[in-house]
């Protein structure tokens, strides 16, 4: 496995708003190992709200991910059906997800803990969970409060459960580039995890870099540890961004044909059980730069996103985080103004 494709160093400088395309022979050279279609998997509404301290109205929430819909993303994560004791912001899930207008050919999944919220998901109707272990043992407690092993037997139940009822499982690796309260992760420990959320049924594991402290090296040891175990193709990266190694991150993570990426529309997002994490990628920014190296990311409007995750921000009264949508509004100002 080449880490960095020798042909990266000629790819010219980052394609400015305006899209320039770079020749045909160098876009074919680089691109030839990417995978040429990505699966975004918006999980603003879920991972974005899930640590904010005020309490968003439900009507807010629905208003959110209904415009998320109206922008053409074709995976929403909704909400989770935890303990509203453990996350207050997210007790509304039912409402929230019986309420969304659900477009047909859209995915809506949302998280599930235990088979308790897995009740409360398939009363909800919903068609799609994820599951969430960890690869750190004391996030996994502060998190679920059970160690690893006790949370894959308990997911297990969850996942044979749900595939019963005729719904998707997918599942999350928390931790897998470091804990907030272990620093560095073994990548065994990723390696185990990871094989056991799919062994029990998941068609999918996301790799979650929950505190942002991963770089490129850190997804390039963690993907060739995964590749003799698992098909790269399912598997998904979550990349928080507050070192701003995100990108990078996920580009190192397409250059294994990883080719699912969950993103946040503003860069929303953060546990409320890891100390220390920021938002996730920005959704906006991931789409800017996959469509700059055409790769198909669906039929995402980027000027709608872009506006919906200012409103959503406008609303929680927070900075926007995606890098795009700043510098468009700069510029759309700017011209404005001339
Ligand atoms: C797993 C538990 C419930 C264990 O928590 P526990 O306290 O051990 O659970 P329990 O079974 O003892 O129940 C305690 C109370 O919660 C209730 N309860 C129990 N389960 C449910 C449920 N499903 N829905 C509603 N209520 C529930 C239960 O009925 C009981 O109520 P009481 O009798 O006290 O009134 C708890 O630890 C929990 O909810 N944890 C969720 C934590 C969470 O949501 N974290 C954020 C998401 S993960 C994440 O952000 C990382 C990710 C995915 O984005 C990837 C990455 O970045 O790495």
């Amino acid at each position: 496995m080449i880490f960095l494709h020798s042909s990266y160093r000629m790819v010219p400088k980052i394609l400015s708003p305006c899209r320039q395309s770079f020749s045909t022979s160098i876009q074919t050279e680089w691109n030839h190992s990417l995978p040429s279609k990505v699966r975004i998997v918006e999980v603003g509404p879920r991972d974005g709200l899930q640590n904010e301290k005020n309490f968003v109205p439900t009507e807010e929430k629905i208003k959110f991910i209904d415009k998320l819909t109206e922008t053409g993303l074709e995976t929403i994560e909704v909400t989770s059906f935890i303990s509203p004791k453990w996350v207050p912001q997210l007790a509304d899930a039912k409402q929230v997800f019986t309420s969304i207008q659900k477009k047909p050919g859209v995915r809506y999944p949302v998280l599930v803990p235990n088979l308790k919220g897995l009740e409360a998901a398939l009363e909800a109707g919903a068609q799609e969970i994820a599951i969430f272990a960890a690869a750190s043992e004391t996030f996994s407690r502060k998190n679920l409060n059970c160690s690893i092993d006790e949370s894959l037997s308990r997911f297990k139940q969850v996942t044979e459960e749900a595939r019963k009822q005729g719904l998707s499982v997918r599942g999350y690796v928390s931790c897998v580039a470091g804990c907030p309260f272990e620093g560095p992760i073994e990548t065994d420990k990723v390696v185990k995890v990871t094989r056991g959320l799919f062994e029990m049924g998941c068609y999918e594991v996301s790799l979650g870099d929950t505190i942002g402290v991963g770089t490129p090296g850190d997804f390039h040891r963690i993907l060739q540890a995964l590749k003799p175990h698992v098909s790269m193709s399912a598997l998904a990266v979550h990349c928080h961004d507050t070192r701003g190694t995100a990108l990078a991150n996920i580009l190192t993570a397409l250059q294994y044909q990883v080719a699912v990426v969950d993103a946040s529309v503003a860069g929303l997002g953060g546990c409320p059980f890891a100390p220390g994490a920021t938002g996730n990628v920005a959704t906006e920014d991931v789409i800017y730069m996959l469509r700059g190296m055409h790769i198909d990311v669906g039929p995402v409007d980027l000027s709608a996103l872009i506006t919906c995750g200012q409103q959503v921000c406008d609303l929680l009264g927070k900075k926007n985080n995606s890098k795009v949508a700043v510098a468009t509004q700069a510029r759309n100002k700017m011209h404005a103004k001339l």
